[in-house]
C-alpha cells in the first residue's frame, strides 16, 4: 500500500468531471454518501462554488478520506508570515507613482519553504468581497516536510521560473517546472517542495471567481489553451502518523494547527473542483497574419471573470514563442495607456518590447493609466527592420492583468532590485515630427 506520493500521474481536461481512486473500489459508485464508505473512509464535499451556481460554473468534488477535515483543521493559533500581504492593504511606503521594473531577486541561501519564501509585490481589490488579486514572488530552498497549507482567500496560480515544484495535494501529486503553471484551488490542502535545486517563481493569488478558459469567439473550437492539455492528478495519499502542522490563510491572517497525522489522506475523489498543471508551451497562439499588432487578449491562457462582461478580475496572459509576419506594421506592442493594471514577469529568454533590462525572474508593473510601450532600442529596431517573417524563439513572458489598480507593498517598494532608472528606457524617444515632410524617414 503506498504510504507517500511518489511519482505524478495525470488525467486530462480543464474542468472535466473526473473520478480517480488510489485503491480499487475506494470510490463509491452510484451515490456520493453511502451509509458506510469502502475501506472505512469518510465522505466529504469540497465546494468551490455556491451550491446553487449555474451548472456551467458549479464546482465541487467529493473526497473519500481517512479522517474528515474537521480532524485536520481547528483549534488554531495565529502565526505571522510577514511578507505575505492581502488586499485591502494600506500603503506604507513613500514611492511615488511610476512605471516600475525590478531585477530578479538572488536565489536565497537560507532555509525557506514555499510559504516562508513567498513575498507579496502588489495587492488589489478586497479579499472580504472576493475581488482582486495579489502578485507574489516565491523562492523555496526547503521542502514543506510535515507542513501543510490551504488558502481560504483565493486560488493560487503558481508560475515557476527557476527549478521546479513538487506539489503534493489532497487530490494527488503535481510536478511543475519552468514553462509550466500549477493551479491550486481555494481550500485545497497541499505542501510544496523544490525539485532540481531551489525553486523561484511567481504566484497570482486570485481572490475572485476561479480561473477558467476564455471564450474563443470567432476563433472557434480550437487553439489558444486547449482543455486537454490541462493535467489533473490521479488520487494519491499519505498514510502518515507523525506530528504535522497546517497553516490556513483566512482573510489575510495566518492560523496554524498541530495534528498528529498527514491531512493528505484522500484515497479517492470525484468531481470537477481539483488542482491542475498546464505546460504553457502547449498554448497554440493565434495572431496577426497580415498586418498590425492585435490586443494581447489573444494570448489569454486563463481568465478570472469579475461579473462585468469582458472586464476580468484577472487575466493570465502569456507572450510565447511565435512567428511575426505582419506586413507594413510596427510589430512589437504599441505605446499605450490601459485601464487595466499590468504586472509582468519573464520565465525565460527575452521580451521583444524590452530586450534589455527585463530579465528572467524580474518583474515590471505598469499600473492603471500609466503610459508604457517598447523601449527606445526596441522602437528603433522595429521601425527600421526588414519585415521578413521572423520567429521569436526562446521567449516566455507573462502578465497578470487586472481591472483593479495594483498597490505596491513596502517590500516591493524598498527592494534593492528596483531599477531607479527604468523610465529612462523611453527617454531616447525623440520628436521626429516635421510638418514639411509627410513621408516617414
Ligand atoms: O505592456 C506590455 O508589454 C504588455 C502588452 C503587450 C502587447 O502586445 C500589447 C499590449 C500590452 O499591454
Ligand atoms: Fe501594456
Amino acid at each position: 500500500m503506498p504510504e507517500a506520493m511518489k511519482s505524478p500521474a495525470y488525467m486530462s481536461g480543464f474542468g472535466n468531471d473526473f473520478e480517480t481512486e488510489a485503491l480499487p473500489g475506494a470510490l463509491p459508485q452510484g451515490q456520493n454518501s453511502p451509509q458506510r464508505c469502502p475501506y472505512g473512509l469518510y465522505a466529504e464535499q469540497l465546494s468551490g462554488s455556491p451550491f446553487t451556481a449555474p451548472r456551467g460554473q458549479n464546482e465541487r468534488s467529493w473526497l473519500y478520506r481517512m479522517r474528515p477535515s474537521v480532524r485536520h483543521v481547528g483549534r488554531f493559533h495565529k502565526i505571522d508570515l510577514p511578507y505575505w500581504k492581502t488586499a485591502p492593504h494600506h500603503v506604507d511606503h513613500a514611492l511615488p507613482l511610476g512605471q516600475l521594473r525590478w531585477n530578479p531577486s538572488p536565489i536565497p541561501t537560507e532555509a525557506l519553504t514555499f510559504l516562508t519564501g513567498l513575498k507579496t509585490m502588489t495587492t488589489c481589490g478586497d479579499v472580504n468581497t472576493q475581488t482582486g488579486m495579489a502578485a507574489h514572488v516565491y523562492a523555496a530552498t526547503q521542502p514543506m516536510t510535515d507542513e501543510y497549507f490551504y488558502n481560504a482567500d483565493g486560488e493560487l496560480l503558481i508560475v515557476p521560473e527557476t527549478g521546479g515544484l513538487s506539489i503534493a495535494t489532497e487530490f494527488g501529486l503535481i510536478e511543475a517546472g519552468p514553462g509550466d503553471i500549477a493551479l491550486i484551488p481555494r481550500g485545497v490542502k497541499f505542501k510544496a517542495a523544490p525539485v532540481d535545486g531551489p525553486s523561484r517563481g511567481y504566484v497570482c493569488e486570485n481572490y475572485g471567481a476561479k480561473f477558467r478558459l476564455p471564450e474563443r469567439g470567432p476563433i472557434g473550437a480550437n487553439c489558444l489553451a486547449n482543455p486537454r492539455d490541462f493535467k489533473i492528478p490521479v488520487a494519491a495519499y499519505e498514510d502518515k502518523e507523525t506530528p504535522c502542522r497546517i497553516t490556513v490563510k483566512w482573510c489575510g491572517g495566518f492560523h496554524q494547527t498541530q495534528i498528529d497525522h498527514s491531512p493528505l489522506d484522500v484515497v479517492a475523489w470525484h468531481g470537477n473542483y481539483a488542482p491542475c498543471k498546464y505546460d504553457l508551451r502547449t498554448f497554440s497562439p493565434v495572431g496577426a497574419i497580415l498586418f498590425d499588432h492585435p490586443d494581447p487578449s489573444i494570448f489569454t491562457v486563463l481568465t478570472a471573470p469579475s461579473g462585468e462582461a469582458g472586464t476580468a478580475n484577472v487575466d493570465f496572459v502569456i507572450f510565447p514563442e511565435r512567428w511575426l509576419v505582419a506586413e507594413h506594421s510596427f510589430r512589437p506592442p504599441w505605446y499605450h495607456m490601459n485601464i487595466m493594471s499590468e504586472f509582468m514577469g519573464l520565465i525565460y529568454g527575452r521580451y521583444d518590447a524590452k530586450a534589455e533590462g527585463f530579465a528572467p525572474g524580474g518583474m515590471s508593473l505598469h499600473n492603471c493609466m500609466l503610459p508604457h510601450g517598447p523601449d527606445t532600442q526596441a522602437f528603433e529596431a522595429a521601425s527600421t527592420a526588414a519585415l521578413a517573417p521572423v520567429k521569436l524563439t526562446n521567449t516566455l513572458a507573462f502578465m497578470f492583468e487586472t481591472r483593479f489598480p495594483q498597490h505596491l507593498t513596502r517590500y516591493a517598494a524598498e527592494l534593492e532590485t528596483l531599477q531607479p532608472d527604468y523610465p529612462d528606457c523611453w527617454s531616447g524617444l525623440e520628436k521626429h515630427f516635421d510638418p514639411a515632410k509627410r513621408e516617414p524617414t
